[in-house]
């Protein structure tokens, strides 16, 4: 069977933040003058295949370092450390025509649709812009894509030299949507891009995201804090806790086989969840500080069924041993990239 096609690879990628002062004081320290900004290991080693055509979701709470990866993916943030790869290239050796060609084929959309458009652009330049520039297409044919575009992503074209208050909040995220599209990227980073909708509004949202998908073949990257909104659309999710991915598997697999205790702490959640809520408070205690990390496993001061190896040594995200029931003569190891359940937890050596 061949290997499926990784159009983002990422190998150990890091970002470390030198905190600013103030907001080490909003962080919690009580800080008086004399104080040195300290490092803050906001992504602290991720390794992650993302499948050409595949959504993978990212879950985890506020906090976890999901955004700055996501603007990692798409180059607006260098990692620190570590390396992403763009359809096999290291995106950091990339120049001139092949550094445009992974920044337009990488677009985000952005949680806020209110101060993510320009609110001085008319519509029409908003989406209509960034293809005139990069040489997609000409002036003169601005007015006939962007009504294409509007019309695909089910805004009235005839609102096109409208200006982003006139629309609605969901009215709004398709505008961003239309922008993104219209410079033909192969990979979308959505990072909580139906979080500030309304629930009938969200769920619109991401019927349109699945249809973009088959019609554009299109990779998203789907960031959120609600697992429940992540298992409606993705194909694999990953577990973040503070900058590392802690589980990850099929969707299915993550809801029927979860192993690593915060994952399952997430699914025991679900029924109460809102999607309004951006902190998980049935799980004992709160995320850890990243300006102080635990020692060993970074869950341990929070974990249900904590021993004392997990207090000094972290354990690594490795592939799941398949139970006896479940194994059907496919070992996770023996399974392709885009299909191996990955877990972080000293449980599974027992
Ligand atoms: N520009 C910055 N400077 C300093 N620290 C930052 C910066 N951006 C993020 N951080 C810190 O990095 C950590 C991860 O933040 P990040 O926004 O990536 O997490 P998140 O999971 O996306 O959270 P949220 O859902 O609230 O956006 C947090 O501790 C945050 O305070």
């Amino acid at each position: 069977m061949s290997e499926p096609a990784v159009i983002l690879g990422l190998r150990n990628v890091q970002r470390v933040y030198t905190q600013p002062v103030d907001l080490l004081s909003r962080l919690g320290g009580a800080l008086k003058g004399g104080v040195k900004p300290r490092a803050v290991h906001a992504v602290a080693g991720v390794d992650l295949d993302v499948i050409a055509g595949e959504v993978i979701g990212i879950v985890g709470e506020s906090g976890c370092g999901k955004s700055t990866l996501g603007r990692m993916l798409t180059g607006i943030l260098p990692p620190t450390a570590g390396e992403i790869r763009y359809k096999g290239k290291p995106v950091a050796s990339l120049g001139g025509a092949a550094r445009r060609e992974y920044e337009l084929g990488v677009q985000m959309i952005f949680q806020d649709p209110y101060s993510s458009l320009n609110p001085r652009m008319r519509v029409i330049d908003i989406i209509g812009e960034g293809p005139v520039v990069h040489g997609m297409i000409r002036r003169g044919e601005k007015e006939a894509y962007v009504s294409q575009l509007m019309h695909k992503v089910g805004l009235d074209p005839s609102y096109r030299y409208r200006y982003p208050h006139q629309f609605s909040g969901g009215q709004r995220q398709r505008i961003g949507v239309a922008r993104a599209l219209a410079v033909k990227p192969s990979v979308i980073v959505c990072d909580e891009a139906v979080a500030a909708l309304d629930v009938s509004i969200q769920a619109q949202v991401l019927n349109l995201f699945m249809q973009l998908r088959k019609e554009y073949s299109l990779t998203y990257f789907f960031i959120s804090h609600n697992l429940g909104v992540v298992s409606h659309l993705s194909d694999r999710v990953a577990i973040m806790y503070l900058g590392r991915i802690v589980e990850i598997a099929d969707t299915d697999t993550i809801f029927s086989r979860a192993r690593h205790p915060y994952t399952q702490a997430l699914i025991k959640e679900l029924p109460v969840l809102r999607t309004d809520r951006r902190q998980f408070d049935t799980i004992k205690g709160e995320l850890p500080s990243p300006l102080n990390p635990p020692s060993g496993c970074p869950f341990h001061p929070r974990c249900p069924f904590v021993m004392e190896r997990c207090t000094r040594e972290r354990p690594v995200l490795k592939p799941v041993k398949a139970a006896p029931a479940a194994a059907s003569g496919t070992t996770a190891a023996g399974m392709d990239a885009g299909k191996r359940h990955l877990s972080a937890c000293h449980l599974d050596d027992m």
